[in-house]
């Protein structure tokens, strides 16, 4: 073929117009596009060649090569893969637009107009090249052609290009830029290397490039003849797993997470089906400093292909998942996906859920391990993210009863590591709730009164501590099919546990009260709701509790704290009517000092604060002094 000229088809010529004029942000986006198609162009020649192995010719190594002349500012990509007909020259490179093409226009129109980034995600890759470039030029020649059937493509992006056949001796495709003025910086060894780094690392074919020695004569660094991969060249996640050392698998999470030390725990994966993916996601050992950012993207890159699209891609792990690092490489997804088409994708959807799945597994596999270093190991990663897996049983009701087995928590049966199972198994003869109490500390929780009639009993409390419990609670009802149950709400019902004698005195004890109890009410009036006759407390006068329904004390003051508005419910008082300070009520000439004592010490009891801590003070010491 002589040489002709031809005119790029219309939508190509807008692309190449945008793409020259309106991208500025990203730019080195373009080595990363065409080394992408260079390694395209390898895949498909091994593909052709399981059936036609003479395609290899005598280079049967793909590789791709990239190099740069400082003096005549060009910068080539070389590969040896399937390589260009003319024809394809043509149609591929010029005639035949994308089906991308229209959406790509529509973004670039849009907001984020100036950010190289976008054509990666509508299949205009090589135009990138003309964002750093005012000419073009491709040569190639077909694997299985003869040398005599290359081609040459050229153009300066404008409305033309050229082509014409040359003789090309090695197979391939090679990609040369004319850099345009003020675009020198891609000229630099250095720089070229570490964008390779930064996107092509896990291309799993060698990027080489010529290795440079520094030349004190002549101050400067002289490339030498000899070329050396600058990438790792071999996706770990694609290989096979008996292939890679326990080390390998360290280092590689070292080198995507930039954390320092070896992950907890990890998996890696082939996943077949109607979604083919693979999966290797770690599990840190220790939080990081902004585990508690929910905005934070999550740490799982997305590779399609092996080919880098993004990271931090939030579509792939729920939000409370954030702290797992890792890859997922999708067979499916196009290589132009873009943010918005991941969110609706539902080839991530079934990627998201396969992956928690995996990553709960991972987790449960510690958590129940018959290994106690294992379960040690579960243990101080409950200490570090245990409060951000609680975000899950509010977040993800698909996988809420999971999550709730891998829950741990205080009780008044040990200080840590309590689970749902745990507890149910020590459960009563005829008990039928969890019962649990909400405080802001360990010691608060510990010494609730509320408490004493459990104790009594010998039935196990859970005590939830951390701020996100009330939350929790706002979300989790039950456990295998017993309720939670608050020990500060509502009436004490322990329902079966209870024997009639204990009853029938309880009832008694209420009677002989009632006089006492109604002047109780009618003294603090303005503030309980109610005052009663309890069976719950043991060892303390009265306590505090709040109706069934109401916000929890604790809850109330954690909003408060934060600023929020707290409904304001009054308490119900409830008193222990064979306490010796309350049987002093009834002959006592201070009832009404004493009734508003026994109430500030319950509030103090339960980590409440007082009102009026004065007038509280005062009539304390008006008691001790009359004593
Ligand atoms: N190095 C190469 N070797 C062989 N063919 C190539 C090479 N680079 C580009 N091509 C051909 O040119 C076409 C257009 O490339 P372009 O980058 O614009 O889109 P794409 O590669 O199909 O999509 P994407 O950019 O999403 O990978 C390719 O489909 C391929 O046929």
């Amino acid at each position: 073929m002589n040489k002709q000229t031809l005119s790029f088809q219309a939508e190509v010529k807008q692309i190449l117009h945008l793409v020259t004029h309106s991208l500025y942000s990203n730019k080195e986006i373009f080595l990363r596009e065409l080394i992408s198609n260079a390694s395209d162009a390898c895949d498909k020649l091994r593909f052709e060649a399981l059936n036609n192995s003479a395609l290899y010719e005598d280079a049967p190594n793909l590789e791709v090569r990239v190099s740069f002349d400082a003096g005549a500012k060009t910068l080539t990509i070389t590969d040896n893969g399937i390589g260009l007909s003319a024809d394809e020259a043509v149609n591929n490179l010029g005639t035949i637009a994308k089906s991308g093409t229209r959406e790509f226009m529509a973004a670039l129109e849009g907001e984020q107009k100036k950010d190289a980034q976008l054509i990666g995600q509508f299949g205009v890759g090589f135009y990138s090249a003309f964002i750093v470039a005012d000419r073009v030029t491709v040569e190639s020649r077909r694997a299985g052609l003869p040398a005599e059937e290359g081609v040459r493509w050229s153009s300066d992006g404008s409305g033309d290009f050229e082509v014409e056949t040359i003789t090309r001796p090695q197979r391939g495709t090679s990609v040369t830029l004319h850099l345009r003025e003020g675009e020198e910086e891609f000229l630099a060894g250095w720089k070229l290397r570490s964008i390779v780094g930064k996107y092509s690392d896990h291309i799993s074919l060698p990027i080489l490039m010529q290795k440079e020695e520094w030349d004190p004569e002549a101050k400067e660094q002289k490339k030498s003849d000899e070329w050396t991969a600058v990438n790792k060249a071999s996706a770990l996640w694609t290989r096979n797993k008996n292939e890679i050392t326990p080390e390998q698998y360290v280092e590689f999470y070292k080198q995507i997470s930039y954390d320092t030390e070896a992950p907890l725990t990890y998996t890696h994966n082939r996943v077949e089906g109607r979604s083919e993916y693979t999966q290797l996601l770690y599990i840190p050992s220790k939080a990081p400093f902004d585990l508690w950012n929910r905005d934070k993207r999550g740490g799982v890159k997305l590779y399609v292909r092996r080919v880098f699209i993004m990271d931090d891609a939030e579509a792939l792990m729920p939000v409370y998942l954030r702290f797992v690092k890792g890859v997922i490489d999708s067979a499916d997804l196009p290589l132009n996906v873009s943010r918005e088409l991941l969110q609706e994708s539902r080839d991530v959807k079934a990627i998201r859920e396969g992956s928690t799945k995996r990553v709960l597994s991972m987790l449960e596999s510690l958590a129940d391990s018959e290994d106690e270093a294992e379960r040690a190991k579960y243990a101080a990663f409950w200490k570090d993210f245990g409060q951000v897996l609680k975000e899950g049983v509010g977040e993800d009701h698909a996988n809420q009863e999971r999550l709730a087995k891998l829950l741990r928590f205080a009780s008044t049966h040990a200080d840590e590591g309590v689970s749902f199972v745990d507890y149910v198994k020590r459960m009563k003869d005829g008990q039928e709730a969890i019962y649990y109490v909400t405080a802001d500390s360990l010691a608060t929780a510990k010494s609730s009164p509320q408490l004493e009639i459990f104790r009594k009993k010998g039935i196990e409390v859970l005590l939830l501590v951390d701020r996100v419990d009330e939350w929790l609670l706002s979300h989790l009802y039950e456990f295998d099919g017993k309720p939670l149950q608050s020990v500060a709400k509502g009436a004490v019902d322990l329902g079966k546990l209870e024997d009639e004698e204990e009853k029938k005195h309880a009832e008694e004890v209420a009677t002989a009260f009632k006089p006492t109890l109604d002047r109780l009410k009618e003294t603090l009036k303005s503030r309980a709701k109610d005052v009663r006759v309890t069976t719950r407390l043991v060892d303390s006068p009265a306590c505090l509790v709040v109706e069934e329904g109401d916000m929890s004390a604790h809850l109330a003051r954690l909003l408060k704290q934060a600023g929020q508005d707290a409904p304001k419910a009054l308490p119900i008082l409830e008193v222990n009517a064979e306490h010796a300070l309350v049987r002093r009520l009834e002959a006592s000439e201070k009832f009404d000092d004493l009734a508003n004592i026994l109430f500030d010490q319950a509030m103090l009891a339960e980590g409440g604060q007082l009102e009026d801590p004065a007038a509280y003070v005062q009539r304390v010491n008006g008691l001790l002094l009359a004593a």
